[in-house]
């Protein structure tokens, strides 16, 4: 399913968040947004599940406006991992994760079991089934973070919105998570603040400063030194991975490195 922002311009109390967007992730793409901190991207994810509704302009999926479609149908076709995500009360992380299904029940249908099966496909997909009678306020930021992921798994939707969905991941739970977002064959908007993970896992890239969207296209199109210089404010060096081509980006320190001052 494609989502388009079409032209999707956010007011609040004055300040313009973000200005007429336009920008559309095919079906089964995975968009990156990315930006600096303030520059409207959670704020466009948030046009997409309905947390904010537009000034002007409207987020389609398919070819509908997101806001003619009803809730239960939009929760049965895309979830979303926000910022706001968080949990609020101790359920366990089996109950959490079977609420995914709860856009494709009715009342307090129980599960079936085939969905059983999918709830605890899905903890070992993310490596949670350890958790699964522990309560979820008492896990780790990273544990419950991959409990949420399961949820929105479980939800099946044909779009997935991840806000920096690699907050609090080791690094083998970030390649895991990514891998996976990548196979998944969904259409993803996900937002990233490490460059590096955007340009392995996205398809396309949206960069928004300033709530302007100031560029899109491949990773390779969107991250080069003079855009980083003007976008983010930093001298970087881009480099081609040597397995995949990806663009791989290198920072270097205002300060000396260590290693050079050891020599010096
Ligand atoms: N409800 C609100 N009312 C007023 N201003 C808001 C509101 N929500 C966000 N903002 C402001 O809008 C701007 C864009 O916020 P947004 O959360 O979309 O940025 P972001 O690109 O996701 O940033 P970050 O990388 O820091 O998460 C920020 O300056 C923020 O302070």
């Amino acid at each position: 399913m494609e989502i388009t922002f079409d032209d999707v311009t956010v007011d609040i109390g004055g300040a313009r968040l973000l200005d007429a967007l336009q920008l559309s992730a095919g079906s089964g793409e995975v968009l990156g947004l990315i930006g600096p901190n303030g520059s409207g991207k959670s704020t466009a994810l948030r046009c997409v599940y309905r947390a904010l509704k537009p000034s002007s302009g409207a987020v389609l999926a398919g070819e509908r406006d997101v806001r003619a479609v009803s809730i239960r149908e939009t929760a049965q076709q895309i979830a979303a991992l926000t910022q706001e995500g968080s949990a609020d009360f101790d359920f366990t992380v089996e109950e959490v994760i079977a609420f995914g299904r709860a856009p494709h029940k009715r009342g307090n249908e129980p599960l079936t079991t085939r969905e059983q099966a999918m709830c605890a496909e899905a903890m070992r997909r993310v490596d949670v089934a350890h958790l699964a009678g522990r309560g979820i306020l008492a896990l780790s930021g990273g544990e419950r973070q991959r409990v949420l992921i399961a949820r929105a798994l479980v939800q099946q939707p044909r779009v997935l919105i991840l806000d920096e969905p690699t907050n609090h991941l080791d690094i083998r739970h970030q390649v895991e998570l990514l891998s996976m977002v990548r196979a998944a064959g969904l259409t993803v908007l996900v937002v990233l603040h490490d460059l590096n993970l955007a340009a392995a896992v996205c398809h396309r890239l949206g960069v928004l400063h300033e709530g302007r969207l100031v560029t899109s296209g491949t990773p390779e199109e969107v991250l080069t030194p003079e855009l980083l210089a003007r976008v983010f404010g930093v001298e970087a060096t881009v480099v081609a991975h040597p397995l995949t081509g990806a663009p791989q980006v290198l920072f270097s320190l205002t300060t000396p490195h260590p290693a050079k001052e050891r020599t010096t």
